[in-house]
């Protein structure tokens, strides 16, 4: 009998169901035993602050990084869109399962859809890629930027302090909140953040038999589309500091990539898209979403959205 593998987890509500839900798989897949290790992370620890103020996204990830490099925890299961682009040294994603719903929702009052809300509604998020999606969609709403887990955000709709919150549907569903959703916002109207829905699975680089037994829970088309969003966004990161939304999607033999960068007010906006053949084999078909992601980002530079950026301060 091996032991369990010890995966890490934030000890959220939201981190806790979708470790739950990894480990279920992997068992379920291999046979292997699986005990959640509760990692705690500047992120949880801070609540006060806003989270654009305490170095972004990549906070509530490097405290698993370093549990993992120090060999406290086996494995450890992010939400793939609030890892930064930068690969971390040793560390490998060695599985992306299947993925959620890439969409965004809104959870409004009276069941009023984002067409129907009343001017000057109040609507929290802070993201900038939401307010400017929000704003290009509704120039006469207002954008109010909340923190806090999902249960404190839906509560400040119920008590009346907003009038809708956006929340991604993936985070809702994780949780069985999927049935509080006012509207699913279409992707092209809300374009998603790159790898929103997708989770990444991370493990040392050099533990050969995890990195073996953790392609059993891999989805290559999730896989594929996460790689072309985020090649897509790290390519931008380098030449515009703009919003970024990018989403990909597979349907039978093609591949879709769809991308917008907007300045956070909503008063400029480029959208652009473009579609690929899906490659027969997994490895061209990595390196193809990685390049068509690159190209849409080139389309988008050539196109000026670096001169987006001055927009967004
Ligand atoms: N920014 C926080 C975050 N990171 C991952 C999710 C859930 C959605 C996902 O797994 O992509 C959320 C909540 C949200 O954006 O509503």
């Amino acid at each position: 009998m091996s032991r369990p593998l010890r995966l890490g987890t934030r000890a959220s509500k939201l981190a806790l169901a979708q470790s739950g839900d990894v480990a279920d798989t992997l068992t379920a897949a291999t046979g292997r035993e699986v005990e959640l290790v509760h990692i705690s992370t500047e992120g949880d620890r801070d609540r006060t602050t806003l989270l654009t103020q305490i170095g972004g996204t990549g906070v509530f990830v490097s405290a698993l990084r370093d549990a993992l490099l120090a060999d406290q925890i086996d494995f450890a299961v992010h939400s793939y869109k609030d890892l930064p682009t930068a690969p971390a040294d040793g560390l490998t994603i060695a599985a992306v399962p299947f993925r959620a719903d890439p969409r965004d929702a809104l959870i409004s009052r009276d069941g009023l859809t984002l067409e129907k809300l009343p001017s000057g509604a109040r609507v929290g998020t802070g993201a900038p890629r939401r307010v400017a999606q929000v704003l290009i969609a509704r120039p006469d709403l207002v954008c109010v930027p909340i923190r806090g887990n999902v249960d404190t955000r839906m509560n400040k709709v119920s008590s009346g302090e907003l009038d809708a919150v956006v929340l991604a549907v993936a985070g809702l569903a994780r949780l069985g909140r999927a049935t509080e959703i006012t509207e699913a916002l279409h992707p092209d109207v809300l374009v998603p953040a790159p790898a929103q829905g997708a989770l990444a699975v991370e493990c040392r680089a050099d533990d050969a038999e995890l990195v073996a037994l953790l392609g059993a829970i891999e989805a290559p088309t999730a896989r594929a589309e996460v790689t072309a969003e985020r090649a897509l966004l790290a390519a931008l990161e380098a030449g515009c500091s703009a919003p970024v939304a990018a989403w990909a999607s597979i349907d039978a033999d093609q591949l879709t990539l769809r991308a917008r960068v907007a300045a956070l007010d909503g008063t400029s906006v480029l959208t652009d898209a473009r579609t690929i053949p899906v490659p027969a084999t997994y490895d061209s078909l990595h390196t193809d979403a990685g390049a068509v992601g690159r190209q849409l980002a080139a389309d988008l530079l050539a196109a000026g959205a670096d001169t987006l950026m001055g927009r967004t301060a």
